[in-house]
């Protein structure tokens, strides 16, 4: 049988809610977050086992792709799927995955790591993994409340097992953060097992079905054969065989932050089409006193909020897909030993997922900030798009963590330009820079792309004369690095900006030599306007680092609401692309079918306060105050 997958989960009944989710308890949340999952588990299961034959080849993005029509929020399994699951897949070795990686495992898992005391400073992590060579077994241990395990996603009440990150402990030396995999629950009971303390841990401003938790070992013991052995290995004897990097233990957190670039586009891109379908729709005002009141969509000034989402959505989709490829080709030269490109990918990841996060958390509230009072009803589904999304700017790597990281990489090839030491090609502009090579400014994409890369030379000098200013009045490093860190992430961001900018045009340009004339016009405008956008938004910069004038600036500005205009016409197609359907937008602001009225009320009707047309109160607590001595 050769169905549509999408099809086929659509026609899953007990998947699609009746009663919004907003109108069950915390409890009631997780349990019809939960029946769903499974059901979609089985799903993937009988897909991955072939009793479902499907046309989509591209199954889990596709199951994917609509399961935020089935969770409205978080599916539960997120973190068993996204992370447990891949970890074991990069981590573990040969023989362990053909032991826990079987498509009927037993198995339900998270990825366990920050503890209440610490998320980003991972090398404090204190939960420990000591090796006890008489039983060949690690014994786990959580030493105090700060180093409870506290967040991961599942952890509550769904998962029976867990990886780990722990200090791995051998004849009292410390090796490090390590990753072990651990059973925490009974397969068969579910009831916790001996020496393990787990719940979860409550509300939170969304991810409401994730069922984050926490988790406690005591001395909780498992077989020296659960730690993860792909690239290190403990020897039965307790001999510790080292990684070829200590930073492939990172691997996971890596990987999902280049995963997670993707997923904020697509995030974005629920966010533009509900609000950009709801200003096609809405009237109010009229331009001239004269005339009907206009489609929001008509004025400039929605305009300015919203293309530049529609054009964000497509970046990332770009720049998720070439991180993606570059991860994919640096972990196979891993595979084969060559350790050179990861410095390099990790700085870019860093850099990305911060900003990308942060671009996205910005931009999604802005589409609901552009949809008035009725962008603020949860039945737009804006609030909870904004929640799901600006959670990105702190998991997988805090925002200003990551920035510090990539300005680790930018100082340590500005200190090779200023030592007139050989750079690589992607760095030459700081050689260029230094010996004030500066072309002439060109208001065109390519003259952006060039100022943006004066700001970062500019910003990365800056820090790195602020750094050896600090080194010189006597500081020592890591306090001279802490006095000029607001420096170092501005120009991490300014890093992340200018291969945001240079990679998404030049991939737009090609991208048009393959599609009809009339389409590629559309999709460079559409990254025209995102150069423009930014140069205008970081002005200021250009004046400090390019040889940008005041004229040019004014010039971008009117080539920027020239864009505006010519993009107008398209609005709703570029939006319509993105082929999102109703069941996954849940919006009744962005329904395919412009009826926002009708389906505001609609979803009005369901609020249990609409069940009794007196609700109860009224005669418990309103009336003995209003009717006091009235009767
Ligand atoms: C139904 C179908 C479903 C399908 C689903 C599948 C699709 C999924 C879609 C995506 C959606 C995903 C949703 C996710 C939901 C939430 C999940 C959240 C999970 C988590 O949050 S897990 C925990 C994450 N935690 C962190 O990220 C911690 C951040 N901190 C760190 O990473 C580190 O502490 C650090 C990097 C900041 C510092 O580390 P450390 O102190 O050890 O290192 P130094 O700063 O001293 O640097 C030393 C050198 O090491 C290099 N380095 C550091 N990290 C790495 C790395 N990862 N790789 C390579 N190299 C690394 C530094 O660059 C330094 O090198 P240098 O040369 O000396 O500069
Ligand atoms: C929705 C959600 C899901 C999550 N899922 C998981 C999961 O499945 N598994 C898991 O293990 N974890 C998970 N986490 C935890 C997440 O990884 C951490 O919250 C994140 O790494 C940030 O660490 P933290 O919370 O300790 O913040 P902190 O690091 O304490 O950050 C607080 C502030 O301190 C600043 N700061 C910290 N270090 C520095 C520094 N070196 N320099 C400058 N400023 C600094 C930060 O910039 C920030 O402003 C999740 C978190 C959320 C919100």
């Amino acid at each position: 049988m050769m169905i549509h997958t999408n099809n086929y989960i659509l026609n899953i009944k007990e998947l699609w809610d009746d009663v919004p989710e907003e109108y069950l308890s915390h409890k009631e949340r997780y349990e019809n977050a939960i029946k769903k999952a499974f059901i979609v588990l089985k799903v993937l299961r009988q897909l991955h086992t072939g009793n479902i034959q499907i046309t989509d080849h591209r199954t889990p993005t596709n199951v994917y792709s609509i399961q935020d029509g089935i969770f409205r929020n978080v599916n539960p399994l997120l973190i068993h799927i996204g992370l447990f699951w891949s970890t074991i897949a990069a981590q573990a070795s040969t023989e362990q995955q053909a032991e826990w990686l079987q498509p009927d495992s037993s198995m339900i898992g998270t990825y366990v790591q920050t503890e209440l005391g610490h998320g980003s400073f991972i090398r404090g992590i204190e939960t420990t993994a000591t090796y006890d060579s008489t039983t060949d077994e690690f014994i786990l241990h959580t030493p105090r409340l700060s180093a409870y395990k506290w967040w991961p996603g599942g952890l509550g009440n769904t998962a029976n097992a867990c990886l780990v990150m722990a200090q791995l402990y051998i004849n009292g030396t410390c090796h490090g953060l390590h990753i072990f995999l651990a059973q925490i629950r009974d397969f068969d009971t579910h009831k916790p097992l001996p020496g393990i303390k787990v719940g979860e841990i409550g509300p939170k401003m969304g991810f409401n079905t994730a069922d984050n938790g926490f988790l406690g070992f005591d001395n909780h013991r498992i077989p020296r054969t659960n730690m993860l052995m792909k690239n290190v290995q403990v020897l039965r004897d307790g001999t510790y065989v080292k990684p070829k990097h200590d930073k492939l233990t990172y691997g996971s957190m890596l990987l999902t932050r280049v995963t997670l670039i993707s997923d904020l586009a697509y995030q974005l891109s629920k966010a533009a089409t509900i609000a950009v379908r709801y200003s096609a729709v809405r009237r109010q005002s009229p331009i001239k006193s004269n005339e009907p009141e206009r489609q929001i969509l008509d004025f400039v000034s929605q305009q300015h909020k919203l293309f530049i989402t529609i054009a964000s959505s497509h970046v990332y989709r770009v720049v998720g897909l070439w991180m993606w490829n570059s991860h994919k080709r640096v972990t196979a030269d891993i595979h084969e030993g060559n350790m050179g490109q990861l410095p390099e990918l990790h700085a870019l990841a860093c850099c990305l997922k911060a900003i990308s996060s942060r671009d996205a958390s910005a931009l999604v509230e802005q589409c609901r900030l552009a949809c008035g009072g009725h962008g603020y009803m949860m039945a737009s589904n804006l609030p909870q798009i904004y929640a799901y999304t600006t959670a990105a700017v702190t998991y997988e790597g805090e925002y200003t963590v990551l920035l510090l990281q990539t300005a680790r990489y930018l100082v340590k090839f500005w200190r090779l330009a200023a030592e007139h030491k050989p750079l690589p090609q992607n760095f030459a502009y700081f050689e260029d820079y230094i010996k004030k090579n500066f072309e002439q400014w060109r208001n065109s994409p390519e003259g952006i792309i060039e100022g943006f890369k004066a700001i970062v030379a500019g910003k990365t000098k800056a820090a790195y004369d602020t750094l050896q200013c600090n080194l010189r009045n006597g500081r020592e490093f890591e306090e001279a690095w802490n006095m000029a860190s607001v420096q170092l992430t501005n120009a991490s961001e300014a890093y992340a900006r200018s291969l945001l900018c240079e990679v998404f045009w030049k991939e737009t340009v090609q991208l048009s030599t393959k599609v009809s004339k009339s389409l590629a016009i559309v999709l460079e405008q559409l990254a025209e306007l995102y150069l423009m956008y930014w140069a205008l938004e970081k002005h200021g910069d250009l004046l400090l680092y390019s040889t940008i004038s005041r004229n040019d600036i004014e010039a971008l500005q009117s080539r920027y609401e020239e864009l505006l205009a010519l993009i107008r016409p398209n609005a709703v197609g570029l939006v319509d692309a993105f082929d999102i359907r109703d069941e996954v937008l849940c919006s009744t602001l962005g329904a395919y079918d412009g009826r926002v009225y009708e389906r505001m009320m609609e979803e009005a009707s369901k609020s249990p306060l609409n069940e009794d047309v007196v609700n109860e109160s009224f005669h418990k607590y309103i009336r003995p105050v209003t009717m006091k001595n009235k009767l």
